[in-house]
C-alpha cells in the first residue's frame, strides 16, 4: 500500500512556509560568497556523474526540512512498495516494476506468488538470439537477403524512448538502418517506406495494448506494402516482429508468436524501453551494449533504494522540483541537455513526467488544491541559446533549468567541445549571477556612450540573475551512463507522484480524445453534413468535408 498524507499538512510543509519566506530574499550570489562548501555540501557524484545542484535557492535548512517532508511522506516506504511488487498503481490494479526489467542482481521479485525474473531472463535471451541473428546478417529475408532495415512502428511509450536511446547511443550503432514511425499521419510512414526494400526490412510492431490506432493503422500499411512488394502471406513472418502484452490481438494481425517479444502488464508504456519495447535498441547498439544500458539503471535502482535521502539523488531532485513547483510556484521545467546525440531527451521526460505526474486527483480520489507535475520542455544547447534563453534570464517566469552535458565527446572536432561546454559553465552561471546596474553602466562608459544614453539603455541590459539550474556533468555519455541518468530522472518523478499524493503510474487523462475520434471517425466517412456536436466542431467538420 502507499503512504496516504497530504503533504500540505504535515509539519515539514508548515516550516518550509515560513521558510519560504526567508529564502525569497535571499540572493543565490550571496549564498555561494556566505558558504565556501556550498558547492561541496550540495553536489553528489554517482559513479561517472556529478549532479550539481548548488545553483538552487536552497540552503542547509531548505534542504533539512525538505528531507523531513520526504521522511513525513514516507517516500521510503513507497519506494520499498515499488521494489517488492506491491500493486502501487491502484487504478490499474498493477504492481509497477520497470526496475525487475533492469534488475541485474537477478534477486527474486514475486507478483502474485511467480518471481517475475524468470520472465524477464526469457525475454532478454530471446532478444539476445534474434538480434544476432539479424545483426549478423544469418536471418534472411524473403529473397534470402540479409535484414539491412528496421523499422520500429510504435506511438507513446512504444516509441519515444527507443528513439531518445538510439538516437542518444548513435556512437554504439552499427550498420542497421533504424526508422521509428509513429504518427498516424501517412506522410510519416509514406517517407519512411520510400527509402525501403521489402526484401531487407524488418518491421517491429512496438504496442503494449497492440489495440491503439495510430501503431494499427501503420503496421497494417506496412504489411500492405510488404505484400504489394512481392512479399507473400507467408513471408511476414521473416519481416514483421511484435513487441506486446496482447498476444491474442499479436497472432489476430498475422504475426507468428514465436515472433512476439512479451512484456508484461506491471510495465508502464511510458517506462517499458527497458523491456522487449527496447528491441529496436538491441538492434541498433547490440545486446551487450544494452544490458550496459540497463546495468547503469540497476546501479541508480539501487542507489535510490537504499542510500539516506541526503545523498539520493532521485530524492533530492524530486524535493527541489516540489521547492519550486509548490513554494515558488512555478509552472515549468526545462531539461537542456549540451549534447546534440540527446536531442530527444526533454521530449522523452515530457511524456515521462507529464504523463506520470499530471493529475489533479489525489490517492483518494478528491481534487487537489495545490499544483502538481509541471510542464516539461527543452531543446539541446547551444540551439536554445539563440531561440528561448532570452525569457530564461530576463522573462517574468522563474524556470528552473538542467543543464546536462558531456565531459567527454563522441566527436573531438578542433575545439567544439570546449565551446560547448564552456557555453554550458557560462549559463548556468550567468542564470546565477544576472548583471548588476553597475556592471552595466560600467560596461556602457567603457564602450564610450553618454550619460543619456546610458541612462536610457541600462536597465534593459540588466539581469537580475537568482535564476536556479541542476548541473549534470556527465564524464562520457555511454550506454551505462545513459541508463543511469534515464533512472534518476524517473525516481525522481516516482518521489514527486508520491508527495504529491497522487498515482504516477496510470494515464486515463490520454482516453477521452481517444474515445471520440472514435466516434468522429464514422462520421467522417460519409458526405454527410454533421450536426451532433457543438457549433465550432461542426463547423471544422463540414468545411473539411467541403474541402477534402
Ligand atoms: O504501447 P501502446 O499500448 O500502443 O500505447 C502507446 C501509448 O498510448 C497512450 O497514449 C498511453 O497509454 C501511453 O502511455 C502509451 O505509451
Amino acid at each position: 500500500m502507499l503512504p496516504n498524507i497530504d503533504f500540505t499538512s504535515t509539519q515539514a510543509y508548515k516550516y518550509l512556509a515560513d521558510h519560504f519566506i526567508d529564502i525569497i530574499s535571499k540572493n543565490l550570489k550571496d549564498l555561494f560568497k556566505a558558504d565556501s562548501e556550498r558547492f561541496n555540501k550540495f553536489s553528489i557524484q554517482f559513479n561517472d556523474i556529478l549532479v550539481d545542484y548548488s545553483k538552487n535557492r536552497i540552503d542547509d535548512e531548505t534542504v533539512a526540512l525538505l528531507i523531513q517532508l520526504a521522511k513525513e511522506c514516507k517516500v521510503k516506504e513507497a519506494a520499498e512498495a515499488m521494489f517488492s511488487g506491491e500493486k502501487i498503481n491502484a487504478t490499474e490494479g498493477r504492481p509497477v516494476l520497470h526496475i525487475a526489467l533492469r534488475n541485474r542482481s537477478n534477486k527474486p521479485i514475486y507478483v502474485d506468488g511467480k518471481d517475475v525474473m524468470e520472465d524477464v531472463n526469457r525475454v532478454l535471451q530471446q532478444m539476445k538470439t534474434f538480434s544476432g541473428a539479424i545483426i549478423s546478417g544469418e536471418w534472411k529475408g524473403f529473397t534470402g537477403k540479409a535484414i539491412t532495415d528496421v523499422v520500429n512502428i510504435g506511438i507513446g511509450g512504444s516509441d519515444l524512448g527507443p528513439v531518445m536511446v538510439t538516437e542518444a547511443l548513435r556512437p554504439y550503432k552499427n550498420h542497421l538502418n533504424m526508422h521509428f514511425v509513429s504518427n498516424v499521419d501517412g506522410t510519416h510512414i509514406a517517407e519512411a517506406l520510400k527509402t525501403l526494400n521489402p526484401e531487407t526490412t524488418l518491421f517491429l510492431i512496438a504496442s503494449k495494448t497492440f489495440t491503439t490506432q495510430e501503431t494499427m493503422a501503420n503496421a497494417h500499411s506496412a504489411r500492405d506494402w510488404f505484400i504489394a512488394g512481392g512479399g507473400k502471406d507467408g513471408d511476414v513472418a521473416k519481416h514483421f516482429a511484435a513487441l506486446s502484452t496482447n498476444a491474442k490481438a499479436v497472432e489476430a494481425f498475422g504475426i507468428d508468436t514465436k515472433n512476439m517479444f512479451e512484456f508484461w502488464d506491471w510495465v508502464g508504456g511510458r517506462y517499458s524501453l527497458w523491456s522487449a519495447i527496447g528491441l529496436s535498441i538491441v538492434l541498433s547498439i547490440g545486446y551487450e551494449n544494452f544490458v550496459e544500458l540497463l546495468t547503469g539503471a540497476h546501479q541508480v535502482d539501487q542507489h535510490f533504494l537504499n542510500t539516506e535521502f541526503e545523498e539520493n539523488i532521485p530524492v533530492i531532485l524530486g524535493l527541489i522540483g516540489i521547492w519550486y513547483n509548490n513554494f515558488f510556484e512555478s509552472e515549468t521545467n526545462a531539461i537542456l541537455p549540451y549534447d546534440q546525440y540527446m536531442h530527444r531527451f526533454a521530449a522523452y521526460f515530457q511524456q515521462g513526467d507529464m504523463e506520470s505526474n499530471g493529475k489533479h486527483v489525489d490517492r483518494n480520489g478528491n481534487s487537489v488544491d495545490y499544483s502538481t507535475g509541471p510542464i516539461i520542455w527543452g531543446e539541446p544547447g547551444t540551439n536554445g541559446q539563440h531561440a528561448f534563453y532570452q525569457l530564461i534570464h530576463q522573462g517574468t517566469k522563474l524556470i528552473p533549468c538542467d543543464f546536462i552535458a558531456p565531459a567527454q565527446t563522441h566527436n573531438p572536432l578542433g575545439e567544439h567541445h570546449q565551446m560547448l561546454l564552456s557555453n554550458f559553465f557560462a549559463q548556468t552561471e550567468a542564470l546565477m549571477n544576472g548583471k548588476t546596474r553597475e556592471e552595466v553602466v560600467a560596461e556602457l562608459k567603457a564602450s564610450g556612450k553618454s550619460d543619456a544614453e546610458i541612462e536610457k539603455l541600462a536597465p534593459f541590459k540588466e539581469f537580475d540573475g537568482n535564476r536556479p539550474t541542476n548541473s549534470f556533468l556527465v564524464k562520457k555519455i555511454t550506454p551505462r551512463t545513459l541508463g543511469s541518468l534515464i533512472a534518476m530522472y524517473e525516481h525522481k518523478i516516482f518521489v514527486q507522484g508520491i508527495i504529491w499524493n497522487i498515482y504516477s503510474f496510470d494515464q486515463w487523462g490520454v482516453e477521452l480524445g481517444k474515445q471520440l475520434a472514435g466516434k468522429i471517425l464514422p462520421e467522417l466517412r460519409t458526405g454527410d453534413e454533421i450536426s451532433s456536436h457543438d457549433s465550432s466542431t461542426n463547423g471544422l467538420i463540414n468545411q473539411y468535408k467541403n474541402w477534402r
